[in-house]
């Protein structure tokens, strides 16, 4: 199926979610939105941030095979269902997810026109920018805890941007997705 796909992968509090919102936003795609059995946090919302499940209606829709792919980390489940990303191909011509390395293999391999962004920041300001968001200290510390295995999954993605001064980065990033996607601007333009 065509369409553009955009994955943004990396250490938790580098400012994924916030880069790929603000990248849905430029490039006119919608967040395909994960199902997971994980308790909500106070600064999320339902719907726009994950839709929340209990394990068994989350457990129903696996069986059911609703799921495109399912992981299952820390004890909790995370899932995208298929006929969202279908959707939003057909109708949006794309779709943007946060998922982990695991994830982006395989949506690699389901879907021909993937960009892999892995977005980065050094431990102490993900450690900081989690203290700040409200994270408790046990979240924290089970983040720091995937870290070095996570920033190791860089090598294997098409961008990889350090996120610390956040309007540059953005306008960083829609650069560099322009170019990985050979969008040329018209210099007589006045958009
Ligand atoms: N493969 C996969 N990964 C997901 C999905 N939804 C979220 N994730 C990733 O799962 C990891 C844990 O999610 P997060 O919301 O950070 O939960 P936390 O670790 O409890 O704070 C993060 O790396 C997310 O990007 C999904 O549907 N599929
Ligand atoms: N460049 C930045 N500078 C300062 N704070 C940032 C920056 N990018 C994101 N943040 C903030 O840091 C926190 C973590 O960002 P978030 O996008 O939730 O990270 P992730 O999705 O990787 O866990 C949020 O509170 C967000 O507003």
């Amino acid at each position: 199926m065509q369409g553009r796909v955009f994955l943004f992968v990396g250490p938790d509090g580098s400012g994924r979610n916030t880069l790929a919102n603000a990248m849905g936003i430029t490039f006119h795609i919608p967040r395909v939105v994960s199902y997971t059995t994980r308790p909500k946090r106070q600064y999320e919302t339902p719907g726009r941030d994950y839709i929340f499940v209990t394990e068994k209606e989350f457990t129903e829709k696996e069986q059911a095979g609703n799921f495109i792919e399912a992981v299952r980390s820390d004890g909790y489940y995370y899932g995208i269902k298929k006929e969202d990303c279908e959707r939003f191909l057909r109708e949006q011509g794309g779709f943007y997810a946060v998922l982990s390395p695991a994830g982006c293999e395989i949506f690699k391999k389901l879907f021909p026109n993937v960009v892999t962004i892995f977005v980065y920041a050094d431990r102490d300001t993900v450690t900081e920018r989690q203290q700040l968001r409200g994270d408790d200290k046990q979240t924290i510390e089970r983040h720091l805890r995937h870290y070095d295995n996570v920033m190791n999954y860089q090598g294997e993605c098409d961008i990889a941007i350090a996120n610390y001064d956040l309007a540059s980065t953005a306008q960083e990033l829609t650069t560099r997705i322009e170019n990985f996607l050979g969008i040329v601007h018209d210099p007589d333009s006045k958009y």
